[in-house]
């Protein structure tokens, strides 16, 4: 199902020297982001940095969020993933859209210009109204976590 997303372009060369961001395919649940930068950038091992998507978006929705993920294959196959590991983009923001790019693998990797670095999913969100309680009633699980149910 198709959402409407204002998008502000701050970078010219997106939308002409560059395609739009847009979903790969009719199923894609991510629409793949650009690095817009002005050079190519070696990331080394190790290395981190904040890419500009070269533009704005306006989820203006507090239902609605934004979450960056990876794309898988440059994640899985060279280690390109995200600084923040995932990035979360408020409902009220409209400031440039960016990626942080962290290289968690050991061979230099080179980001293109225009390159497709990571994916952009809109979720639905629930905003919590806080309810305070002096106990809980008792669930199934109760206080039981972290690996209480076992592992087969
Ligand atoms: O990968 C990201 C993550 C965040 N943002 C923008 C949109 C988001 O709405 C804003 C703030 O992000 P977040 O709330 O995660 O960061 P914070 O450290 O809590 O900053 P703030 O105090 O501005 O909320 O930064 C991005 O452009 N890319
Ligand atoms: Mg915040």
């Amino acid at each position: 199902m198709l959402h409407p997303l204002e998008v502000k372009i701050l970078d010219l060369r997106l939308g002409r020297d560059f395609p739009l961001p847009q979903y790969a395919t009719q199923g894609s649940a991510g629409l793949d982001l650009r690095a817009m930068l002005e050079t190519p950038l070696d990331l080394a091992p190790g290395d981190c940095e904040l890419i500009p998507t070269g533009m704005a978006v306006h989820i203006a929705e507090p239902g609605v969020a934004g979450m960056i993920l990876p794309r898988s294959g440059l994640g899985h196959r060279h280690g390109i993933v995200l600084g923040n590991l995932v990035g979360l983009i408020d409902s009220d923001y409209q400031g440039p859209l960016m990626v942080s790019c962290w290289n968690r693998g050991d061979v230099t990797f080179r980001i293109e210009i225009g390159e497709r670095i990571a994916q952009l999913v809109l979720v639905p969100v629930l905003r919590a109204d806080l309810v305070l309680v002096e106990s809980f009633e008792t669930s199934e699980r109760g206080e039981g976590g972290f690996g209480h149910t076992g592992t087969r």
